[in-house]
């Protein structure tokens, strides 16, 4: 099993302030500086963690290269790419488009790294020189909407590389699995009304965007019933997601038959996440790589490709990370996830009958999917 991987330092190196991602420090009203909660150190240390594991051994190395302007306007406006390349120029960097969402000066460049990093991840599957890839990117892209970055997004990375995939390798057919914790909004919106692009989110429910992610959220005219959302409520564990994926995903995906299925894998459903309130576990991720390899076996020769997105706990996402990069690479040996005990036996982590009343819900609307 061929595993390409894919980071870079300069992913670290995407200034997104002191804010906290939220609220600007202000002592009059008592919140102090702290680095924003989409943050460098994330990802470093997942980084860090699958060299030190010696992971990265059996890993094939991939490199990232900037999207051109041509690409990235395969998802976005021409206005939202001048907003970036404005903000770009300043002295101090710009924003995204929603205020929450900065860049340093020249942080177009790290946003053009991130989104043809996960371009390059996905044609190094397609093309067969990997059978699977993981985008360790940065800034994260799911919510990034064809006219507007947010929620820390800014560019659809995943979504421009499955429209660049489409145009240069004839890829046909897509399925699109968002877990991270947060509704895909963007990649949603993006292929609202295309049947070709099945979107499927997993995401707690109404947590960002705000009334974002409804099961009634399902596409429209061609694209009706192709997107998929699964709005759990907060507190899921295992048992929940595991559910949502059996009673959901697997049967969304074998209906949809795909040539290729990419995933916005966050790690923010953790339960240690501070912008969240759900209760995976490492071996959570790790049992939801293993489905997605069965049925991207069952359907299109093993293609899979992850486009990195959320994850805000430095000392809990990196074993969520590996987990998952582990399973990609088919390692037998798994490096144990010490914090496994604690947070997987809580109470309460199997499925509920007030989660099995939304998939009850979300179930007949795959009937649409041809
Ligand atoms: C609502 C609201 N209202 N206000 C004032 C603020 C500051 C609001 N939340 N902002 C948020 C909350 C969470 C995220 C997570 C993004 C992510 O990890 N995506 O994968 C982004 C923005
Ligand atoms: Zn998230």
């Amino acid at each position: 099993m061929a595993t390409g991987y894919l980071y870079h330092e300069l992913f670290g190196w995407h200034d997104t302030g002191t804010n906290a991602g939220l609220f600007p420090a202000d002592h009059r009203a008592g919140i102090q500086p702290f680095q924003h909660f989409e943050n460098a150190e994330t990802k470093r240390r997942i980084h860090e963690l699958v060299v030190v594991s010696g992971v990265i051994d059996r890993l094939t190395r991939l490199e990232p290269r900037k999207a051109t302007d041509e690409e990235i306007l395969l998802v976005h406006t021409e206005e939202h790419l001048a907003r970036i390349e404005a903000g770009s120029e300043q002295p101090k960097g710009g924003d995204s488009g929603d205020g929450l969402s900065p860049f340093g000066p020249g942080g177009i460049e790290i946003g053009r790294l991130a989104a043809g990093g996960m371009i390059e991840a996905t044609a190094a599957v397609v093309e067969g020189r990997v059978d699977n890839a993981y985008a360790l990117i940065r800034p994260p892209g799911h919510h990034a909407e064809p006219d507007t970055g947010m929620g820390f997004c800014m560019f659809g990375n995943l979504a421009i590389a499955a429209r660049a995939v489409r145009r240069t390798h004839g890829v046909e057919r897509i399925a699109v699995l968002d877990w991270d914790v947060h509704h895909g909004n963007g990649t949603q919106k993006t292929f609202w009304e295309d049947p070709d692009t099945l979107t499927i989110s997993l995401h707690q429910d109404r947590v960002f965007p705000p009334d974002s992610g409804h099961v009634t959220e399902r596409g429209a005219g061609a694209g009706l019933g192709y997107a998929v959302n699964v709005p759990l409520p907060p507190g899921t564990g295992t048992g929940g997601y595991l559910s949502a994926f059996d009673r959901v995903v697997a049967p969304a995906i074998d209906r949809f038959r795909p040539d290729l299925i990419l995933v916005a894998s966050g790690f923010d459903a953790n339960a240690t996440d501070p912008l969240s309130r759900q209760a995976l576990t490492s071996s959570s991720y790790r049992a939801m790589t293993e489905r997605l390899l069965d049925l991207a076996a069952t359907h299109c020769d093993g293609r899979l490709a992850m486009s990195h997105e959320g994850g805000y706990n430095p000392v809990y996402v990196p074993f969520c990370g590996l987990a998952v990069i582990e399973a990609l690479a088919g390692v037998t040996d798994p490096l144990s996830d010490p914090y496994e005990p604690i947070f997987g036996g809580m109470a309460g982590l199997d499925l509920q009958p007030h989660q099995t009343a939304v998939l009850d819900r979300v179930v007949p609307l795959l009937d649409d999917i041809h």
